[in-house]
């Protein structure tokens, strides 16, 4: 799951569950797109609905994450073995994201929720890391919160692996946060819908754009 290859800001759509929000990922050059598979989610999707979204994406297209929390092996396998996913998204200790990414042979992105400078890992063995906002009181899931963590600091850590930014980021935000985290690579759900777990196209288009300097996958420039 590595980052882009040029220096253009890679880009994760997180959360789809119907084929309008998935093609408008597609089609305005998502770098990666995720399922969530963790049931008290209100983007939760079932390995057969995966399949059949995932099954409209072209080959060349962006790469399929599956998002876990805790999650058992038979979970994992059910989702891997139903549909076609390029690597994994896991909200764990870091001793049970290694012994995952040992069974499952997915890169695995270890889900970190920070709120200061020091909670940022300095040493990683796993293949990302996707840092984000810790859950705010009261919230059953541990990301998907739409609550952003202080972008600044980021700045002077020496990131162990590639990283995403993830927490609260919008269209509206999404320039700010990459300007002020130094961050090559976001990660966005609640700040691209419309309702929990309905993605809308239109603040998809404009997430991307948005965190592309206002250009959208062909490079054309595109007004903010
Ligand atoms: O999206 C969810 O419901 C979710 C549930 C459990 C763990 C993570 C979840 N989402 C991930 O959280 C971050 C930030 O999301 P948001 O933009 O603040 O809504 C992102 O990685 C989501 O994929």
């Amino acid at each position: 799951m590595p980052p882009p290859a040029d220096t253009r800001i890679g880009v994760k759509i997180c959360g789809l569950t119907e084929p309008a929000g998935l093609e408008a990922a597609v089609t305005h050059g998502a770098d990666w797109i995720g399922f969530v598979f963790f049931a008290r989610s209100p983007r939760h999707v079932t390995p057969a609905q995966a399949a059949s979204l995932i099954a409209r994406v072209p080959q060349a297209g962006p790469r399929r994450i599956g998002l876990f929390v805790e999650p058992t092996d038979a979970q994992i396998a059910a989702a891997v073995d139903a549909a076609a996913l390029d690597g994994l998204q896991v909200y764990a200790a870091e001793e049970r994201a290694l012994e995952i990414r040992r069974h499952f042979g997915l890169p695995v992105w270890h889900a970190r929720g920070v709120a200061t400078a020091p909670d940022l890992p300095a040493c990683s063995a796993l293949d990302g890391l996707v840092i984000e906002s810790r859950p705010p009181a009261g919230s059953d899931r541990p990301g998907g919160n739409a609550h952003p963590i202080d972008w600044t600091i980021t700045r002077g850590w020496t990131a162990p692996v590639p990283w995403m930014l993830a927490g609260g980021l919008a269209p509206d935000t999404v320039a700010r946060a990459i300007a002020q985290s130094g961050a090559r690579a976001v990660d966005v759900s609640s700040g691209v819908e419309s309702a929990p777990g309905l993605k809308d196209p239109g603040l998809i288009a404009r997430f991307i754009r948005a965190a592309r300097g206002g250009h959208n996958q062909d490079g054309d420039y595109q007004p903010r």
